[in-house]
């Protein structure tokens, strides 16, 4: 196998390749971060696999890392137990949330993702609220989106779900499968060439691991059970694996993919719901609150059929959710600046107390 495949094996892109200098190849070489732990980064590159500490000095030299990032190593250090890591690779795509608790900020899912499955059963789960909410973060974190309708073999108005999901959005690649035959899940393979990597977004029941099941095949189904395993308390972090597919894409498996709250969203949802923006453009007035406006060309949508009222309602409610989310983020960062300039000044008068006396 030469070095390229290896690392195209990996999810290696031109895009990647773009940002090395011929310097850096020769001194450096790049790892994917396959899996992350609490303290720890499994790694694999053109070396093989290996672990890295991923320790406070890491991160406040390099920023927060996470699962499909790929870092560039100090390939002097080859033989190190320990090599460097010289940098980070800009991103493609990056998925993120806010961080629970009292953590300041977003906090990292993935990175790299080319093509997210939004994972929605045409039976109990199908919810065109529910897709546009994972579209925006989809669109958001600069992946391609594809919906994936499951559970085709138990429903009977599939072609007509799949028109209402196609209406959201002309472009969207909108796919009907049943996780349980395989032929089916084949239709995906266009998604899931060598180099690519692809994410299950969705909620609990969709159908998610059976599809992840079909595409890693009977071959690496081996890994989920050890990941069952992580999941009953060997590790006390939720674990966030990228896996190889048998036909050369990786697969992330994340349950933090899983739920995600709309922040700091608002491109994403602009893309989403971009019919809804254009048309706001087209209002007489350029402060339209699209109510009862003489000239609303959204008002004049809903009532000629071109947008439905549900969109409108929930591209607000959307709106809402995204733009509370952030500028709690927001709030929270200024307060911690100004306990940080606080911590600054006090620690400053001590030293000039000091000196004087
Ligand atoms: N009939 C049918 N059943 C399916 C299909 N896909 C999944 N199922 C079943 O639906 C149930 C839930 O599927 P999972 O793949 O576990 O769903 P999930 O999205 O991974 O769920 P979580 O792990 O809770 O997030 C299982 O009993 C599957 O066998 C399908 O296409 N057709
Ligand atoms: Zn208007």
């Amino acid at each position: 196998m030469t070095t390229q495949t290896s690392l195209t094996s990996l999810g290696w892109q031109a895009f990647f390749q773009q940002q090395l200098s011929l310097d850096e190849w020769q001194q450096c070489y790049p790892v994917r971060v396959l899996e992350q732990h609490k303290t720890l980064l499994d790694v694999s590159g053109e070396q093989g696999a290996m672990r890295l500490p991923y320790t406070p000095a890491v991160l406040s030299q390099l920023g927060a890392i996470c699962v499909g990032d790929w870092l560039l190593l100090n390939r002097s250090d080859v033989s190190m137990q320990q090599p460097t890591i010289i940098r980070r690779l800009e991103r493609l795509s990056c998925f993120q949330r806010r961080a629970a608790g009292s953590k300041v900020g977003m906090q990292l899912i993935a990175a790299n993702v080319d093509t997210a499955f939004i994972v929605c059963s045409l039976n109990d789960d199908f919810n065109l609220n529910r897709i546009e909410r994972y579209l925006s973060i989809v669109h958001e974190s600069g992946a391609e989106a594809v919906v994936v309708l499951s559970k085709a073999d138990l429903c009977e108005q599939a072609d007509e779900r799949q028109q209402q999901v196609q209406r959201l959005d002309p472009m969207l690649a909108v796919v009907t499968v049943s996780g349980l035959n395989s032929d089916s899940v084949q239709q995906l393979t266009p998604w899931c060439r060598s180099g690519k990597t692809v994410a299950l977004l969705g909620s609990s029941g969709a159908g998610k691991s059976t599809l992840s099941n079909q595409l890693l095949g009977q071959e690496v189904q081996a890994t989920g059970t050890i990941r069952e395993d992580d999941s009953k308390g060997r590790h006390t972090t939720t674990k966030r694996s990228l896996l190889a597919m048998p036909g050369g894409a990786m697969i992330l498996d994340t349950p933090g993919m899983r739920e995600l709250q709309l922040a700091d969203c608002a491109d994403g949802l602009a893309q989403t719901f971009a019919d809804i923006e254009q048309l706001a453009q087209q209002c007489r007035f350029i402060d339209c609150g699209h109510t009862n406006e003489p000239g609303c060309a959204i008002q004049m949508a809903l009532k000629n059929g071109t947008l439905e009222e549900r969109r409108l309602h929930h591209y607000a409610k959307l709106q809402r959710e995204q733009q509370f989310n952030s500028a709690t983020i927001a709030q929270r960062r200024a307060g911690e600046r100004e306990i940080g300039k606080l911590h600054k000044r006090i620690q400053g008068e001590r030293k000039r107390q000091k000196k004087l006396s």
